[in-house]
């Protein structure tokens, strides 16, 4: 097949490693229809990997995350190791959907965020925004034969955007509906929610990160029981009750009523805040069940704010469809149906509405590589802040005798 060949059916490879730091997912989708077009693509999975991180990089990864460590030598050897990871990722999805690399058009690697700044702050005297994303897009090129298409977010910033949330621009394409309006809720490590009205243009979808997602609770879950990342099927918190002074305490992080648009990650629901956490426990004499219990109603909570503040007045909503591995805590949904069915919005799961939950942000950054090659903007202004539409991705090319 020539990859080169736009517009008819061709395969492409989404990679991402998300602000949980669980492993890379990989998706190979084929894709039917010129992208930019006004029919929607058609986008098929065609298969669909994770591959846990060793243990050693995970650990290093969380190193990274905090400034101090991340000095410059490690920042660039994590960047290229991080590149042979993905190469490695992207070949091993390629052959699980029986295919060679050369049957591949583009592979689209979202990297690894390790830090995210999107409001600018003085520096020098200039007004400078950034995010880092690492995972070197030279070495997946090298190492496959296939263009590779990565560093996605900056472009949206260099715009005056927030570089994130992105894939609500492939929500739209992919789940907008004519009759229902959907709110998509994923709930990784952090927490980000897309509202897609019912018949909606692209002006008229919004999305946002709406707060943690998992991170206080793996934060917790692996200091005080070692040898686990997660609460497991919400059995923790399933066995604790929520404190409710804690509780009204976590409820005034000022995030929650920033204004929209508004994206937030580690740099303030990272290790600190697991520390504040876990000295309350200390001082008032909580059990873990309940302190994690308290996190996940927390989590819970900032979800069902987020649709009394910036949802209700606006749409009368069908559906919460929620995706990431929150999805799979059973407590987290039990208290997410609790904070929005009484406004008679039902909460699916992706799986119940059809979709497959672990390979969603995989896919769309196949499709947001696949515009970045056509070269047509990929950013929803709508969504990021952008004062204008963006070509995000930057284009490694293999050389190819
Ligand atoms: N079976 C499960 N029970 C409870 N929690 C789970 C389960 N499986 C996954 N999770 C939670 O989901 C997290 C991973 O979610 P996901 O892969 O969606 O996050 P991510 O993509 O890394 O994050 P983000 O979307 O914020 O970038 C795990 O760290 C864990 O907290
Ligand atoms: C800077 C960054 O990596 N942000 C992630 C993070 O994880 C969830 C949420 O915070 C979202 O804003 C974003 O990821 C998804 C893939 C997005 O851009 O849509």
């Amino acid at each position: 097949m020539d990859r080169l060949k736009r517009g008819s059916r061709r395969y492409a490879v989404g990679l991402m490693s998300g602000t949980s730091v669980d492993g890379i997912d990989a998706a190979v989708v084929e894709i039917t229809g010129p992208p930019g077009g006004s029919e929607r693509p058609a986008v098929r999975l065609a298969a669909f990997e994770n591959r846990p991180y060793p243990a050693a990089v995970r650990e290093e990864l969380f190193a990274l995350f905090d400034p101090r460590e991340a000095t410059v030598d490690r920042v660039g050897r994590m960047n290229a190791l991080l590149g042979e990871l993905f190469a490695e990722a992207a070949l091993s999805a390629i052959a699980a959907a029986g295919l060679a690399p050369a049957d591949i058009a583009v592979i689209g690697s979202h990297g690894q965020t390790i830090w995210h700044a999107p409001e600018p702050q003085r520096y020098c005297g200039y007004g400078v925004a950034f995010t880092v994303q690492i995972g070197e897009g030279a070495v997946i090129a090298a190492r496959t034969g296939v263009p590779c298409v990565s560093d996605f977010r900056v472009a949206d910033i260099a715009v005056g955007g927030q570089g994130a949330p992105l894939v609500p621009f492939t929500e739209l394409l992919l789940y907008g509906e004519a009759e229902r309006t959907l709110l998509l809720q994923n709930i990784g490590g952090i927490g980000n929610m897309t509202v897609l009205p019912a018949g909606g243009t692209a002006e008229d979808v919004f999305a946002f990160d709406t707060g943690p997602g998992n991170m206080l609770i793996d934060g917790l879950v692996s200091k005080l029981y070692p040898g686990l990342t997660m609460d497991e099927g919400g059995r923790i918190a399933g066995a604790g009750r929520v404190d409710e002074g804690l509780l009204g305490e976590l409820k005034r992080e000022p995030y929650y009523a920033l204004p929209l648009p508004k994206s937030t990650g580690r740099e303030r629901f990272g290790a600190a805040y697991v520390e504040r956490l876990l000295a309350y426990r200390a001082e008032r004499g909580l059990s873990n069940e309940d302190l994690i219990a308290t996190v996940t109603r927390l989590t819970a909570w900032t979800i069902g704010d987020a649709y009394r503040r910036y949802v209700r007045d606006r749409y009368a909503a069908d559906a919460l469809i929620v995706g990431g591995g929150g999805s799979h805590n059973r407590a987290l949904i039990g208290m997410l149906k609790r904070e929005l069915e009484p406004y008679g919005v039902p909460v699916l799961t992706q799986e119940e509405a059809g979709h497959n939950s672990d390979a969603k942000e995989a896919v769309a950054f196949a499709l947001l590589a696949d515009y970045a090659m056509a070269g047509l903007p990929n950013n929803l202004p709508s969504v990021t802040g952008a004062v204008r539409p963006a070509v995000m991705g930057k284009i490694s090319h293999p050389f190819r005798p």
